[in-house]
C-alpha cells in the first residue's frame, strides 16, 4: 500500500456552493463523512454490474461511517447513459425517501459519473454527488467539471446539465484492475490536455512508453494530476461553456459522430483519437498549424495503440451527426483547432468542402 500523500486540486465556481476538491491518492473514502456533513443520512451508490464488488466495498464503508447505504446497479459502459437507467435510479431514490440532504456516490468510469451526475442534478432539482472514478478517463476528465448527461437516439450527450459534484476522489489503487485498453483509451483525453494546454504531458508520454502502461507508476500519477489541473483551470473559469470550455472539446466533434456511427461499440477515447487527428489536419488545412504537429498527433495516438483513421464511405453519415454537435450555431459548424501547442481556438467552417477534403486525409 502506498504511503504517498494525496494531492488536492481545487475547482472553483461562480458561487461557493460550486467549489469542490479533486483528491488524488490512496485510502480516500474516509473523507466522505466530512464532505457530506452530519445531516446526510442516506447514500445511493450507483455502479455498473461489472464493478459490483467495488460498489459493495464502498457501501460497507459508508455503513460503518453511520450512513444508510443503498445501491443502484446499472448496465455497463455506454448502455448506462440512457433515460431508462436514469428513471430506474430516480425510482430507487423515491422508494427510499431520499431528501435534499442525502447524496449519491458514483463508482465507475465516465459513463457512470455522467448518468449518476445527471440523476443527482435532477432528483429534487439537485442533491449532492461525489464521484469515485474507476477509469483513467473518469479521473482525468469525466468526473471533473460538472458536465453530466445521457445519450438519445439522435446522438451523444444530447440531454444533460452542468452540475458540479461535491468532491471527486481519485483512488489510484482501483486502476489496478483496469484492462490496458481502457487505460490507453483514457490516455486520449490526457493527450488532448497535452495539445490544448500542457505540452509537457506529450513529452512524458513520448519519453515513457512502458511506464504509461503501468497504472500504478509515478508517470501515470503525474499525467493524471497534470490533466486534472488543466481541466480544473478551464472549468473554474467557464463552468457552462460560454467560452474557453469549448477547447476541452478538441477532437470531439468528429469523435462523438464516430461513437454514434459505431453504436457506442467504440470506446470514447478511441473515437476522440481519430477526432484529434482530424482536428489537427483541419488546423493545417485552415492555415493555423504546421505539419510537424499533425504528424506528432498521429505518432502519439499510434504509440498508444489508438486508431487514427476511419472508413472513407462514412463521411455523409458523420457530417449529418456533426450538425447536432453542441458547438454548432444555426447552420454554422464550429471546430476546436490548434494554432500551435497549447494554443486552441475556434474555427467557424466557411465552406463544408474543407471538411470533406480534410476527411480524405484520415479516410481508409
Ligand atoms: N462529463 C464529462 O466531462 C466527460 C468527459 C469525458 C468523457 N465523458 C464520458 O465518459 C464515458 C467514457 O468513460 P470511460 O472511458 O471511463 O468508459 P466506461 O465508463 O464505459 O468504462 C469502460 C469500461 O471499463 C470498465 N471499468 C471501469 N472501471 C474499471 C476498473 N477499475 N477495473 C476494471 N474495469 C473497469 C467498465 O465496466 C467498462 O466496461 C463516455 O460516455 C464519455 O462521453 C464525459
Ligand atoms: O468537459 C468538457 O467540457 C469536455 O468537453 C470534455 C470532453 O472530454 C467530454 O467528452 C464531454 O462530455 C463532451 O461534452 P459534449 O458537450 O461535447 O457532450
Ligand atoms: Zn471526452
Amino acid at each position: 500500500m502506498s504511503t504517498e500523500a494525496s494531492t488536492r486540486i481545487s475547482v472553483t465556481g461562480s458561487q461557493a456552493s460550486e467549489n469542490y476538491d479533486v483528491l488524488v491518492g490512496h485510502n480516500l473514502l474516509g473523507e466522505i463523512p466530512g464532505i457530506l456533513g452530519q445531516r446526510t443520512q442516506r447514500i445511493l451508490v450507483i455502479h455498473p454490474r461489472a464493478l459490483r464488488s467495488t460498489g459493495e466495498l464502498v457501501m460497507e464503508d459508508m455503513r460503518k461511517a453511520g450512513f444508510e447505504a443503498f445501491s443502484a446497479e446499472i448496465p455497463d459502459a455506454e448502455e448506462g447513459k440512457h433515460i431508462k437507467v436514469a428513471a430506474f435510479c430516480w425510482r430507487v431514490l423515491g422508494q427510499n425517501d431520499f431528501t435534499r440532504t442525502d447524496a449519491i456516490i458514483s463508482v465507475g468510469g465516465g459513463s457512470v459519473s455522467d448518468v449518476a451526475g445527471f440523476v443527482a442534478a435532477t432528483w429534487l432539482r439537485g442533491i449532492r454527488v461525489i464521484h469515485i472514478p474507476t477509469t483513467l478517463l473518469g479521473m482525468v476528465d469525466a468526473a471533473v467539471g460538472g458536465k453530466t448527461g445521457i445519450n438519445t437516439a439522435e446522438g451523444k450527450n444530447l440531454v444533460g446539465a452542468f452540475y458540479p459534484p461535491a468532491a471527486v476522489l481519485c483512488e489510484l489503487g482501483v486502476l489496478r484492475t483496469l484492462p490496458e485498453y481502457e487505460l490507453l483509451t483514457g490516455m486520449a483525453e490526457v493527450v488532448k490536455c497535452g495539445f490544448i494546454a500542457d505540452p509537457e504531458i506529450l513529452k512524458l508520454i513520448e519519453d515513457n512508453p512502458e511506464k504509461i502502461r503501468d497504472s500504478q507508476s509515478l508517470v501515470v500519477r503525474e499525467l493524471i494530476e497534470r490533466s486534472i489541473r488543466v481541466k480544473a483551470d478551464v472549468v473554474s473559469e467557464d463552468l457552462k461553456e460560454s467560452g474557453r470550455r469549448e477547447f476541452l472539446n478538441y477532437g470531439h466533434t468528429l469523435g462523438h459522430a464516430i461513437e454514434h456511427a459505431e453504436r457506442y461499440q467504440w470506446r470514447h477515447g478511441a473515437a476522440v483519437a481519430v477526432g484529434m487527428v482530424f482536428a489537427a489536419e483541419l488546423s493545417l488545412a485552415a492555415g493555423y498549424l504546421d505539419e510537424a504537429t499533425v504528424d506528432r498527433t498521429r505518432a502519439i495516438c499510434e504509440s498508444l495503440g489508438l486508431p487514427i483513421s476511419y472508413p472513407a464511405d462514412r463521411w455523409s453519415k458523420l457530417l449529418e451527426t456533426m450538425r447536432r454537435d453542441k458547438k454548432t450555431r444555426g447552420h454554422l459548424l464550429r471546430f476546436v483547432v490548434l494554432e500551435g501547442l497549447g494554443k486552441p481556438r475556434i474555427y467557424e467552417v466557411p465552406d463544408e468542402s474543407i471538411l470533406f477534403a480534410t476527411y480524405q486525409e484520415i479516410a481508409k
